[in-house]
């Protein structure tokens, strides 16, 4: 993962922000996360980045399908099932768009697929393809199909929406912004030495990302304040009981909201509602510390079915974070209201328009 984000961010992400700062432009930032984190998550299951992170924004077919079948499930949630029920078989509204988009993913998949099969590389897809069932027989091309749709589902969105936050927080917190910047500026001292144009001349490797703790933490903060899933659904197989009692019958369907657990007293104290990366450090804070109980924070689920990305989704939110921050301080654009999307993932509705100051660091 830190190849394919350290290029786009060098390469392609400081480039736009320069130009936009030099011209004293606001840009929104989470359409520039959502084209960065499209770009990776396909560089890391395909092997090809699609480099839909540029000053053009061009629009990729595959991803434009993507959010439409996206969008057209929630309907499915939304509405009675009778009504997508009919919709899909006269094959109108949500569920013509459904259909049609679902087409032209299945169509990129197979070519993705069949690219990897002839070249295979290091990346997902190409590991798949060489694994065997468990009959010995190759993986087949619905399954391979139904794995890498799985890694661009879960892992396109939500670091975007999740560092979009990030940086409204932080704007909105100057003094958790300058622990950031001094605990970047430690490190890179240490690696690099004390002249400050080679702190930001290269994106951060992952040896140094990965002394970051309170950037990681304030990253937790942000997913417990708000979660890129914001509610989870489990369907359930058989007959059972929850913890406090409640008899859920086989079949039905199970809600949690991940949305709430992060905002409740009983769960976080007093102060849940206030954002406090302190509360993710050990005693000497020094150290990232995970609650005990690992049920208490489910920005990326718990038990078995955890988050199989939530470690390169820190990697990469910390790399593109330092590497955001260290370069400008963002302001949000004067009029610019910073609201709450209603949908599977917790976008911002109105995206995040920021102008970028030049930073000045002291070594
Ligand atoms: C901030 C970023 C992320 C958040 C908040 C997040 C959150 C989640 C959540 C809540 C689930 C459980 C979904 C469910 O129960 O249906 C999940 C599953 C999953 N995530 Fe992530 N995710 C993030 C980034 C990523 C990335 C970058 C990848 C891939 C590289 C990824 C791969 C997966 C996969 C494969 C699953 C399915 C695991 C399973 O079903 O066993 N995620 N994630």
């Amino acid at each position: 993962m830190d190849r394919w984000v350290n290029q786009t961010i060098e390469n392609r992400l400081w480039k736009i922000l320069d130009q936009a700062a030099v011209n004293n432009l606001s840009v929104d930032l989470q359409d520039l996360l959502l084209h960065l984190t499209f770009d990776n998550i396909c560089g890391l299951t395909f092997g090809k980045d699609p480099e839909t992170l540029s000053l053009e924004l061009p629009e990729n077919p595959f991803s434009v399908a993507f959010d439409t079948a996206t969008e057209a499930t929630l309907q499915r949630m939304l509405y009675p099932r009778f009504l997508w029920k009919l919709q899909k078989q006269f094959c109108v509204g949500a569920e013509k768009r459904l259909k049609n988009s679902l087409e032209v993913v299945e169509n990129y998949m197979n070519d993705a697929i069949e690219a990897c099969k002839k070249a295979p590389s290091d990346d997902l897809l190409s590991r798949f393809v060489k694994m065997k069932d468990v009959d010995g027989k190759p993986l087949s091309s619905s399954v391979l199909q139904r794995i890498a749709l799985n890694f661009v589902l879960a892992g396109r969105d939500t670091s975007s929406v999740a560092l979009s936050w990030f940086f409204w927080l932080v704007m909105k917190h100057p003094d958790v912004e300058r622990k950031i910047i001094t605990e970047i500026s430690t490190v890179l001292k240490e690696t690099r030495g004390s002249d400050v144009r080679k702190w930001t001349d290269k994106p951060l490797v992952f040896d140094e990302v990965d002394k970051l703790m309170y950037l990681k933490a304030a990253l937790a903060e942000t997913l417990r304040l708000y979660p890129s899933v914001p509610q989870d659904f489990k369907y359930v197989v058989s007959d059972d009981v929850l913890p406090d009692g409640t008899f859920v019958p086989a079949g039905s369907t199970v809600t949690y909201s991940i949305y709430s657990v992060g905002r409740m007293k009983t769960i976080w104290g007093e102060d849940c509602m206030e954002f406090r990366p302190e509360r993710w450090l050990s005693a000497k804070e020094d150290w990232f510390e995970l609650p005990k109980d690992r049920y208490k924070f489910v920005a990326f689920n718990a038990g078995p079915r955890t988050c199989l990305g939530k470690d390169l989704a820190y990697l990469q939110m910390k790399s593109v974070a330092s590497a955001v921050l260290l370069h400008y301080r963002l302001s949000l654009a004067p009029g610019h209201r910073v609201e709450q999307k209603m949908s599977l993932t917790l976008f911002m509705k109105n995206g995040l328009r920021v102008f970028l100051h030049p930073r000045t660091l002291a070594a």
